[in-house]
Parts: structure tokens; C-alpha cells; sequence
């Protein structure tokens, strides 16, 4: 390992010159100034920053009292939630396993599985007001199909909130490019006051995703007849 270039930033180099897709996620990792961050402040990924710098745009978190937390590994958003809201009750969910955080209940399973949204709501103990989604596939390295499959959970996490949040609440969602067409946008704004897209300044400038922030939520027409 060498140091290279007038900034100080650190090379790697493979035996053979060539670098690899490995050798170059590494090298990112070790130049990127919000892992530093991340590390320095206790935060278990660079992704904290994001939901952070959504929140100081959009102030959705202060007073949360129920937040769900989609595809939550390995745990940077939970713990931002509980940092910013110590008393809110917070359910996170992940195909992959999580460490405990304090305060957070935590579910290993995919969240497409039928029975996930009952384990989220039962756990949580009501309705939320926040619910979040930082869920992404796997790539399969074709930026469409990729696209698409993260798209899908992204339309299966608004389903999700739609069918859970408590009149007011919030739904913040991970999106690829400009978040869907325009059909899945206008059924957004037909159940959000507002409804805004994002790129916080931590999420890298060659990634497609962007961020959307829907908030004030109408409520269900059901719920309302039922009153
Ligand atoms: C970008 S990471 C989340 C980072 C997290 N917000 C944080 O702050 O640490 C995306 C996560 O979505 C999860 N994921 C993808 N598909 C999922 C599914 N069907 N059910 C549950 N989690 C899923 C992945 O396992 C991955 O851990």
C-alpha cells in the first residue's frame, strides 16, 4: 500500500498493476471522508450521514414516537433515530444480521415475506409515524434490472406505508434516479401533503440513487368512514 497523488489519499495496488472492483471499493472506502466520520462518531455506516442530512433539510425526526426501519444493516439509520429521539420506539428489518442496538427490535427476514409487515406492526405496538427505507438489491450489474428490482421494493415499502402510517406520518425512501414514473409519484402526492426528492450531499455523485421525502400522510379513507 502506497501513498499517492498531492492530497494524501491512499493508493492500492495489486501485484500486477491492474485494479480490481475490490482493490477499488477498498480504495473508496479508505479515502471517503463520511466513513472517517462515521467511524470517529460511532456510527456503523456512512449511510447515518444521509438520513442526517435528509433530516436537517426536511425535520422529520425530532418527535417520532414509532419508526420503522427497511432494510436496516448494518444498523447507521436506527442508531441516528435513537440518537435524535432516545424515547422513540424503533422495529428494523434486514435479511442480513444486525448487532442489537439498544432500543431497537430487530428482525432478520426479507421483508417481501407476507408475514413481515404484521411482525413489524405487532413489535412496533401501533401505528407509526416514521417510516424508512434505505432497502436496495443485490446488483446484478445490469443498471436496468437493478434499477427495477430496487424500484420493486421501493413500491413494496410505499405499500407498506400507506397501509400502516398514522395521519401525519412521514415515509422516506431510497429511489433510483428520479424515483419511479410518474404514476407511482402522483400516487405519492395523492396520500402526502408533500412529496420531495433529494440527494443528500453524502450520497455519492456516481450513484443513481436519490432520496424521497412524503410527508404529512392523509390517511386511509377506511379509517376515516370508521370514525
Ligand atoms: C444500503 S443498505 C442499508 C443501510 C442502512 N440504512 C444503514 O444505515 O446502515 C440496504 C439494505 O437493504 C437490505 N435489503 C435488501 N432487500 C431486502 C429485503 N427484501 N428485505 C429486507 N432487507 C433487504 C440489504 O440486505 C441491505 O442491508
Amino acid at each position: 500500500m502506497s501513498r499517492g497523488g498531492t492530497r494524501g489519499h491512499v493508493r492500492v495496488r495489486t501485484g500486477r498493476g491492474r485494479t480490481s472492483q475490490s482493490v477499488r471499493w477498498l480504495e473508496r472506502q479508505l479515502n471517503d471522508p463520511y466513513v472517517k466520520k462515521a467511524k470517529a462518531e460511532g456510527y456503523r455506516s456512512r449511510a447515518a450521514y444521509k438520513l442526517i442530512e435528509l433530516d436537517e433539510k426536511f425535520a422529520f425526526l425530532k418527535g417520532s414516537k414509532r419508526v420503522v426501519d427497511l432494510g436496516l444493516a448494518p444498523g447507521g439509520w436506527s442508531q441516528v433515530v435513537r440518537r435524535t429521539c432516545p424515547k422513540a420506539a424503533v422495529v428494523g428489518i434486514d435479511l442480513l444480521p444486525v448487532d442489537p442496538i439498544e432500543g431497537v427490535a430487530i428482525f432478520q427476514m426479507d421483508f417481501m415475506d407476507d408475514a413481515a409487515p404484521d411482525t413489524l406492526i405487532e413489535a412496533l405496538g401501533g401505528a407509526p409515524d416514521l417510516v424508512m427505507s434505505d432497502m436496495a438489491a443485490n446488483t446484478v450489474g445490469h443498471p436496468q434490472t437493478d434499477a427495477l428490482r430496487t424500484m420493486g421494493l421501493v413500491e413494496a415499502a410505499f405499500q407498506f406505508a400507506i397501509e400502516t402510517l398514522a395521519p401525519g406520518g412521514t415515509f422516506v425512501s431510497k429511489v433510483f434516479a428520479s424515483g419511479g414514473d410518474g404514476k407511482f409519484v402522483a400516487e405519492m402526492k395523492r396520500n402526502f401533503a408533500t412529496v420531495k426528492h433529494a440527494k443528500p450531499p453524502s450520497s455519492r455523485k456516481g450513484s443513481v440513487e436519490w432520496f424521497v421525502v412524503a410527508q404529512g400522510f392523509k390517511g386511509r379513507a377506511e379509517d376515516a368512514e370508521a370514525e
